[in-house]
């Protein structure tokens, strides 16, 4: 599903950001990517959907050849994964449904599929009754469930978060792996970049920690190992 063999990130100032880094991850993993500030993690992350190109190695994701796809090709490969991040970046401008229909809308789903769509992953994130809310009018947590929502509407094989609950309180943060969870029990891959100590802790699915740019440790059932 997703397979980095000898993957380092230099970027143009000179930062080593991600250094020979070898990681297979199989569908259905669930995989917390844990380390320090500046680890590499988002790199990492960003690797995975194209925005970021890996200096030298090789990367394949879904199937797809990352370092030698030509640029019109990215968008099917972003078809294919379903990107959460720590802002939500919702459109500001758009309701919740519409925040969720317009990522149909994007790859030109039929119409009649963007109704059922949206309401069942509405319903899947418990916003179905916020439907014609802004999302200045919701709290942070609805926010990023909207954000999921939109994710998740498309059906990608692989889901990729960069620290999700980090501008979450713990229940709320709760919450939103609640859903996550459900998300991979129903069969979806799940890559998760996190500071949460306890979330990582409770968890116990597999752990992979970036130092310094390196993988130091990648264990099936794992904790957080640092101190929060
Ligand atoms: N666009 C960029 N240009 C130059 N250097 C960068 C860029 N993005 C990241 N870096 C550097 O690469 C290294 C890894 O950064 P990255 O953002 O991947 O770390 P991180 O583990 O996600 O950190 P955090 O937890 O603070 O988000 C750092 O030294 C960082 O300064």
């Amino acid at each position: 599903m997703i397979h980095m063999r000898d993957v380092s990130k230099i970027y143009e100032n000179g930062a080593v950001a991600l250094d020979h880094v070898n990681v297979d991850i199989e569908a259905g993993d669930f995989v917390f990517i844990v380390g320090a500030s500046g680890a590499g993690k988002s790199t990492f992350i960003k690797m995975l959907f194209r925005e970021e190109l890996p200096s030298s190695g090789s990367l394949f994701v879904n199937g797809r050849d990352v370092v030698h796809m030509k640029r019109s090709e990215v968008p099917y490969l972003r078809r294919g994964l379903g990107v959460i991040f720590q802002d939500y970046r919702l459109l500001p401008d758009k309701t919740v449904f519409e925040n969720v229909a317009f990522a149909m809308q994007v790859i030109e789903a039929p119409r009649r599929l963007m109704q059922r769509n949206v309401n069942a992953v509405l319903d899947v994130v418990g916003l179905r009754d916020k439907f014609r809310c802004f999302p200045s009018q919701l709290s942070g947590g609805e926010q990023q469930r909207v954000a999921i929502a939109r994710a998740i509407v498309n059906d990608p094989a692989i889901v990729i978060a960069d620290e999700p609950t980090g501008n979450l309180d713990p229940e709320t943060s709760w919450d939103i792996m609640d859903i996550f969870n459900r998300i991979n029990l129903a069969g979806t891959t799940i890559v998760m970049a996190t500071h949460d100590k306890t979330i990582v802790d409770t968890m116990q699915r597999r752990v992979i920690a970036i130092e310094d740019g390196h993988i130091v440790r990648d264990e099936a059932k794992g904790g957080y190992g640092y101190e929060a």
